[in-house]
């Protein structure tokens, strides 16, 4: 035997109002869009939906096309029917509704709906009154009413009165009515207006931009930076986009205000534009997008994607226009929104272009743009990371080697990307170890004159795997520079993971380690600096503060050494290992100690003292 499905209506109702609609506000909406619905079914383009509120209860009018009883057993009491689909002839998308379950929602805010209603269809119909009740009964009667339309009537339940406040009525209706087609009133009030304002004719163009800026201060509260209009007719969508005045993090979520068919969806819709348009707040009205059961959100289809990618395009054109027509204007944008416009150009050719000839990137020569910095360096290089960036410019600079920033987030493939829109276009890393080649070697008889120097330098640093040389290179402010090539880096990392690592690991990067070059990270000193100097100089038979003959010169050589290698580590922002961090503690000691004690030492040479 086969048997019907029974509904618990209270068990629906709650599961709508809990996992469907965001807030019991929707009801209005609601009502709204059947009022709507109802006045677009029965054609001829008038019709109007009045709001009244008051009287405990508030009143839904309208002048559309009404219920027959017959319709009203089977649309109004059957949850999941719809008129709104292809049945009655009209093409299902002139609607608002299509789920039939919209009036459900009125039972979040009250325990039985009334509808008096009179159909236009049929000649001489009778009016009828529904009464549907949250637990689920209903019952049908005669009705009163003189002309065909429909009337809603809720009565709040308690705790929910607020949402049926003339203040808030007015306000809803206003929020989700407001650019509607038909008009609409609340307690005599219109609320509707001349439609989108976007698609308002003015008598010329400054006066619609103002006209728009003052809408968008309205409704975002921000002086846009530029307003740009929106089309992608498939989908049936017009609006603007409204460039922020203030930079955003790219992780923002595009949040825009939707309207589907002029009623607004949402005002924090995501999934309109491309991700990478962080840059806009966008009001749009689309008729063919389709909503999700909720109607909260856009329902992600086909549609919508092509709608995305034709809107992006618009955006796209705008900045191509712009550098074509305003290039003050686009820089000014770029300063705000760069890396919206960075993560375009990783896949966009024309965005690319942009980004090398209006992008300022920091160099070692000022800023300017990647376009210009090869220009002018047709051998410049890219630091990877802006702390390498910051630890080599200067150093580079005086070297003739351009250097250019590439440490901020997209910059690297930016730039390795560039041979894409132009082969030429070809910036190579930055090897700190090709610096070293650049510097000028001392000439052989002052390079023999200091290796005694050299050789007690390197035994202070050879406990830190560092080897020492010197050159002579500018700026000469410069005392020392650490440099790691790549692979010392490599290496340096692998040392570190093996302290760290246990015994079997600590065997297998130890293999790894021996695999790979042996170059040493590099202290260079320079010659050129005056106090470098003075420390090369040291005499190798200065008085130790101990009094010990044997620990002189050598001691204080190592002193100042590793008290240059500190420094440089500080100033190049390397990280410090514990080692690093003790003989940087040790040196700073030590030689205090040589400050305190020289000038004593320098007055009363000890016996035996200053061999
Ligand atoms: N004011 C009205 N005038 C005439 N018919 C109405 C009115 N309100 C509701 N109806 C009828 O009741 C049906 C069910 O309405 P309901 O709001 O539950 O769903 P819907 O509007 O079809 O779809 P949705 O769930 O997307 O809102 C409608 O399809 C319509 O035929």
């Amino acid at each position: 035997m086969e048997q019907a499905f029974q509904v618990d209506l209270r068990g629906v109702v709650d599961l709508l109002s809990r996992h469907l609609y965001s807030s019991p506000r929707v009801y209005l909406r609601e009502l709204l869009q059947n009022a709507v619905d109802a006045i677009t079914a029965r054609g001829g383009g008038g019709g109007a939906v009045r709001i009244e509120t008051g009287g405990g209860r508030l009143r839904v009018h309208d002048d559309g096309v009404g219920l027959t009883e017959d319709e009203v057993h089977r649309l109004l009491a059957t949850i999941g029917r719809s008129s709104k689909r292809d049945e009655l002839g009209f093409a299902r998308h002139d609607f608002l509704g299509q789920f039939g379950i919209g009036l459900l929602s009125a039972f979040l805010v009250a325990d039985e709906i009334e509808v008096e209603t009179r159909s236009a269809a049929v000649p001489d119909a009778a009016p009828v009154r529904w009464t549907g009740l949250a637990d689920g009964r209903y019952r049908v009667e005669p009705g009163e009413r003189d002309e065909p339309g429909t009337t809603v009537t809720l009565r709040p339940r308690p705790g929910t009165a607020d949402l049926l406040e003339p203040a808030v009525v007015a306000e809803l209706a206003h929020t989700y009515g407001s650019l509607l087609p038909v008009p609409v009133t609340v307690d005599g009030v219109q609320i509707t207006g001349d439609g989108p304002p976007w698609l308002a004719p003015h008598p010329d163009p400054a006066r619609r931009r103002r006209a728009l800026d003052a809408y968008c201060r309205d409704l975002f509260g921000f002086e846009p930076y530029d307003v740009i209009d929106l089309e992608a007719p498939e989908a049936g969508l017009t609006g603007v986009a409204f460039v922020l005045p203030h930079a955003v993090a790219p992780t923002a979520r595009g949040a825009h205000r939707v309207y589907l068919k002029r009623m607004l969806l949402a005002e924090n819709v995501e999934g309109l534009l491309p991700d990478w348009a962080f840059f806009v707040r966008c009001v749009v009205d689309a008729g063919e997008l389709r909503p999700t059961a909720s109607r909260e959100a856009l329902y992600e289809d086909e549609l919508l994607e092509s709608a995305r990618q034709a809107l992006g395009e618009r955006l796209r054109q705008w900045l191509v226009r712009l550098a074509e027509t305003d290039p003050a204007r686009l820089r000014g944008f770029l300063r705000l929104h760069h890396l919206g416009v960075k993560a375009m150009a990783l896949h966009d050719d024309e965005m690319l272009r942009i980004v090398d000839r209006w992008l300022e990137f920091e160099t070692s020569a000022g800023p300017m743009t990647l376009a210009e910095f090869r220009r002018r360096h047709p051998q410049g290089r890219f630091a990877s990371t802006v702390e390498e960036f910051r630890r080599l410019s200067a150093v580079a600079g005086a070297q003739g080697v351009g250097l250019v920033n590439a440490g901020y987030v997209h910059d690297t493939e930016i730039i390795r990307r560039l041979p894409d829109i132009d082969p030429d276009a070809v910036l190579r890393p930055l090897d700190p170890a090709e610096l070293t080649t650049r510097f000028g070697v001392l000439d052989p008889a002052a390079e023999l004159a200091l290796r005694p120097f050299l050789a007690a330098a390197q035994r202070a640093l050879d406990p830190l795997g560092c080897e020492v040389v010197i050159r002579d290179f500018d700026p000469a402010s410069l005392p020392a520079l650490y440099l790691t090539s790549r692979s010392a880096q490599h290496r340096q990392e692998m040392e570190q993971a093996r302290e760290l690592a246990d015994d079997l690991w600590a065997d297998v990067l130890g293999a790894l380690d021996d695999a790979v070059a042996a170059d040493r990270p590099q202290l260079v000193l320079n010659y050129r600096n005056p106090l470098t100097r003075r420390i090369t100089a040291l005499a190798a038979d200065a008085p130790s503060p101990s009094g010990d003959a044997a620990r002189t010169g050598d001691e204080l050589v190592g002193l100042a050494v590793q008290g240059l290698y500190g420094q440089a580590l500080l100033l190049g922002q390397h990280p410090l290992r514990p080692v690093d961090t003790a003989v940087l503690n040790r040196s700073f000691l030590g030689l205090l100690e040589w400050a305190v004690h020289r000038p004593r030492a320098a007055e009363e040479p000890r016996p035996g003292g200053g061999e």
